[in-house]
């Protein structure tokens, strides 16, 4: 049997709102493998951004335990970097100091934080970019610099929540190509969060959709096509069309819910 990195066993994650107990997440039972690069597919709503909160240690579980290689999750802890849709950067320091800034904080070994930045500036294509500051950059460059950083910390997991979503579409392609390129060579283990049908079939080992309230697995989806991925074959094109139907059915659940609300019902 493979190693089971991280463990999810029932899951439940309820909020107190005004209008009383949201269930954000209901029976959540997945494992994840080291290694796989897994998307958390739904719409808005379905509790994806809770559920990679409680993994990161943010804000835990109502019930219900998630465990790394057996330690369970109570805080945030440097196995497990996380990257954020808003870029995150500090903008009072460098490209290289903010990559290196978890290194420096460490006190590592200044030779050792030189070594490791010129890879990851050459790694993310960020080499002649090292001194701007982070209001000079494109907003590609910056997710680059955040993915650098946590790269930096050499942290196996990665949790990323909907980092590209606010990026053009050729931009995005790109980013989403060097993040293959990350996961292969450093060989980490992904949970990335993302609305996009497309984003999820072209990057991931397998995708987990989620339902609208209660945020439960709808379906576990095994990806099985060789990468770089072709989102024109007739294989991507046939999952694209069974992931429409099932996050399609959420996004309506998603929509009459809140119809609900604005007309009053
Ligand atoms: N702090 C909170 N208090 C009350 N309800 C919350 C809180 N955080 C999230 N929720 C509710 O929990 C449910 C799941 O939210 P979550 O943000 O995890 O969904 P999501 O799938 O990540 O959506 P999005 O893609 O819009 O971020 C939603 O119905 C949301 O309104």
């Amino acid at each position: 049997m493979s190693n089971v990195d991280i463990q999810i066993k029932n899951v439940h994650k309820v909020f107190q709102s005004d209008s009383g107990d949201v269930i954000a997440l209901k029976d959540i039972n997945l494992e994840i493998k080291d290694g796989e690069f897994v998307c958390l597919l739904g719409p808005s709503g379905c509790g994806k951004s809770t559920l990679l909160n409680a993994i990161a240690g943010f804000s835990l579980p109502s019930s219900g335990e998630i465990t790394v290689n057996g330690k369970l999750i109570t805080e945030p802890g440097p196995d497990r970097g996380m990257v954020f849709q808003e870029y995150a950067l500090f903008p009072w320091m460098s490209v290289a100091d903010n990559i290196t800034f978890g290194l420096r904080i460490k006190k590592e070994d200044p030779k050792k934080i030189q070594t490791k930045l010129d890879e990851l500036l050459k790694m993310l294509k960020l080499t002649e970019f090292a001194n701007r500051y982070p209001k000079d950059l494109s907003g590609g460059m910056r997710q680059r610099v955040a993915i650098a950083r946590v790269l930096a910390l050499d942290s196996p997991i990665m949790l990323m929540d909907e980092p590209f979503g606010a990026l053009d579409a050729l931009t995005r392609r790109s980013l989403q190509d060097e993040l293959l390129k990350v996961w292969s060579e450093y060989k980490k283990t992904i949970i990335f969060v993302t609305h996009s049908i497309e984003e999820a079939i072209y990057l991931a080992d397998r995708i987990v959709v989620m339902s609208y309230r209660p945020g439960t697995v709808k379906r576990d989806i095994k990806v099985d096509m060789p990468r770089l991925r072709n989102p024109t074959s007739p294989e991507f094109n046939a999952l694209k069309k069974e992931l429409s139907g099932l996050v399609m059915a959420e996004q309506m659940r998603f929509e009459d819910a809140h119809m609900g609300v604005t007309t009053g019902d």
